[in-house]
């Protein structure tokens, strides 16, 4: 069954009792102890990793409510994505991001070659995408981030969030012989306003989920938010250091302006959690709509930072 191929198989486990080929008994299967957790680490090393970054994207574009972006509530500023498309792109990127795992568990060190099969791999990914959504770029900076991290972790099970980063970043420092040359919207806001953008973030490490997304979940979650609540503060403490260019290409430096200092003012009444906090995001929203601002590259990368609190614990 072709579309069922395209599921992520451990999700597909978990939630529905079957198997990727749709046949029931994963779970209740005659000999298994009555009791037996579903263990998705007994799948491969590649399929658990796509269920991981599949699940970050689930995640992210559920999470609500987020300024400017697609969630449970709407479209956000985006008029050519719902949430459902989100959905089915998600699902479309699990063949992507397990060949890019098994890319790396094969080659097995980093350099050239990996950093090649990467890129190429990548931009089936974004064929699967733009065929899944009939042409909307609903995740490229996510299939970006997430192969890299995916491939960094395959090549190294043991590492913690850090060095996942880290790793991935010494990935994307090599160069991409077969890189298209086609302008996008992150390289033309690049030269207009001389800022760094999904590529850089990537190279440098990540610092904005490693210094900032990271640390603030870990922070709201210890200080008793519920977890969508301690999600929402780290997209926000994303937000607030992002040279975002998708916000720049949609609404230029006052965009960006508003987006990081609309997010540090969250943070700082209390965060998303408190009522004052409340008030400021949903003052954020309002104001990043009349923008026409949307922060998909924040969004992009809280779907990584989700990915490493889970697999840098592995
Ligand atoms: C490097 C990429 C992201 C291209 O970036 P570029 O800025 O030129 O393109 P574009 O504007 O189309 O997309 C940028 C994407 O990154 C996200 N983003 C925007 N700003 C940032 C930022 N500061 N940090 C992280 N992500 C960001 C956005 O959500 C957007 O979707 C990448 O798509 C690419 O080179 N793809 C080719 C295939 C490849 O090498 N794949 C490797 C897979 S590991
Ligand atoms: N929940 C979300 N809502 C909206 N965008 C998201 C979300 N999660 C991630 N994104 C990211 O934001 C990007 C969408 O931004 P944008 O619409 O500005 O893209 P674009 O293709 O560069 O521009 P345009 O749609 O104007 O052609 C996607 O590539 C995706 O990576």
């Amino acid at each position: 069954m072709k579309a069922l191929d395209l599921q992520p198989r451990g999700l597909l486990r978990e939630h529905s009792n079957s198997d990727a080929s749709g046949n029931c008994a994963i779970l209740v299967g005659a000999g298994l102890p009555a009791k037996r957790p579903a263990q998705a680490t007994e799948l491969p090393l590649a399929d658990h990793l796509a269920d991981l970054a599949v699940e970050a994207l689930i995640d992210e574009a559920d999470l609500s409510p987020k300024p400017g972006l697609v969630d449970r509530r709407g479209n956000g500023a985006h008029h050519d994505m719902t949430l459902a498309l989100m959905h089915a792109s998600a699902l479309a990127l699990w063949p992507c991001l397990r060949n890019m795992a098994e890319a790396a568990q094969a080659i097995g060190t980093l350099g050239q070659p990996l950093r090649t099969t990467l890129g190429q791999l990548g931009r089936e990914g974004e064929a699967a995408m733009l065929a899944a959504t009939g042409g909307v770029n609903t995740h490229r900076g996510a299939i970006w981030a997430l192969g890299l991290l995916v491939a960094s972790k395959a090549l190294d099970t043991q590492a913690d969030a850090s060095t996942l980063a880290a790793r991935a970043g010494r990935i994307a420092l090599f160069d991409d012989p077969a890189m298209t040359t086609q302008d996008s919207h992150g390289r033309q806001v690049r030269r207009r306003y001389g800022t760094g953008g999904a590529r850089e973030q990537a190279q440098q490490g990540f610092p904005a989920v490693i210094g900032h997304g990271l640390p603030q979940l870990q922070r709201s979650r210890t200080a008793g938010a519920s977890e969508p609540h301690a999600r929402l503060d780290a997209l926000l403490a994303i937000m607030a250091v992002l040279n975002d260019t998708c916000v720049l290409w949609r609404s230029g430096p006052t965009g960006l302006a508003a987006v990081q200092h609309g997010a540090r003012t969250v943070l700082s009444e209390g965060g998303s959690a408190t009522l004052a906090g409340r008030r400021q995001l949903r003052r954020l929203d309002q104001h990043l709509l009349h923008l026409n601002a949307s922060p998909g590259g924040a969004a992009d990368l809280l779907a990584a930072c989700l990915f490493l609190d889970k697999a840098g614990s592995l």
